[in-house]
C-alpha cells in the first residue's frame, strides 16, 4: 500500500487550555487502537505531574505512551505503519532543545522532514503562541518566533491544519 494511501497529518494548533489534545485524542480514537501517545513535556514540579496525571486518566486504555522530550524526530521514525499517533505538543519539544542551546534551524528541518512523510493517520498538538504583544525579553521573542516558523514549516507539510478556538475546531487546511 503507498504510504500515502493511509498516512495523513494533522496539525492541530490553539492558546493554552483550547482544546487542542481532547480534540486531537477524539481524532485519533476514530481509528482503530492501539493508539500511540508521544509526549514530548516533562515533569519538573508537582503541578506538572498532576497534569500529566490527569492526561493520563483521561487517555485510558488502549493507549501506548512514548516520552521523547528531546529525540522526536527518532521516536517518529520508529513508529510502526498504519497505526494513529497523536504527537503532543511541539512546542514544549522546541522549548526543551532551545534550552539545551541545540541548532534548532537543524532539528525543525529533521522533523518537519520526518512528518512530510506520514504512515499512519498523525495528528500533531502545538501551540499558537504569537497573538499576543512583543515579548519584552529577548529569549521569549527568540522562541515566538521559532514557534511561528515551526508551525507553518508543519502546517506546509499536513493535510489538514485546525485551529482550537475555545474548545472548538476551525478549519484552516
Ligand atoms: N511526559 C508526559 N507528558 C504528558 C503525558 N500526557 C500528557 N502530557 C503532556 O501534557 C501537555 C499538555 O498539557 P496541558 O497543560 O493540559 O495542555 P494545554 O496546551 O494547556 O491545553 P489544551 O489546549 O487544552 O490541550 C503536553 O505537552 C503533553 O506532552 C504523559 O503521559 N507523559
Amino acid at each position: 500500500m503507498p504510504d500515502r494511501a493511509k498516512g495523513r497529518l494533522t496539525l492541530i494548533v490553539g492558546g493554552a487550555r483550547s482544546g487542542k489534545s481532547a480534540h486531537a485524542e477524539t481524532l485519533a480514537t476514530a481509528s482503530p487502537s492501539p493508539w500511540t501517545y508521544i509526549a514530548t513535556a516533562q515533569a519538573y514540579d508537582d503541578e506538572m505531574r498532576e497534569r500529566i496525571a490527569l492526561h493520563r486518566s483521561r487517555r485510558g486504555e488502549g493507549w501506548v505512551t512514548v516520552d521523547a522530550p528531546l529525540d522526536l524526530t527518532g521516536a517518529i521514525e520508529a513508529l510502526p505503519d498504519h497505526q494513529p499517533v497523536l504527537i503532543d505538543c511541539l512546542t514544549l519539544w522546541l522549548t526543551n532543545h532551545m534550552l539545551a542551546d541545540h541548532d534548532i534551524e537543524a532539528e525543525c528541518r529533521r522533523l518537519s522532514d520526518v512528518l512530510s512523510r506520514p504512515r499512519g493517520p498523525w495528528f500533531v498538538v502545538s501551540n499558537e503562541v504569537g497573538l499576543g504583544i512583543v515579548p519584552d525579553n529577548a529569549l521569549a521573542r527568540r522562541f515566538r518566533d521559532a514557534a511561528g516558523r515551526l508551525n507553518q514549516q508543519v502546517a506546509a507539510v499536513a493535510d489538514s491544519v485546525l485551529m482550537m478556538v475555545a474548545g472548538l475546531p476551525l478549519k484552516v487546511k
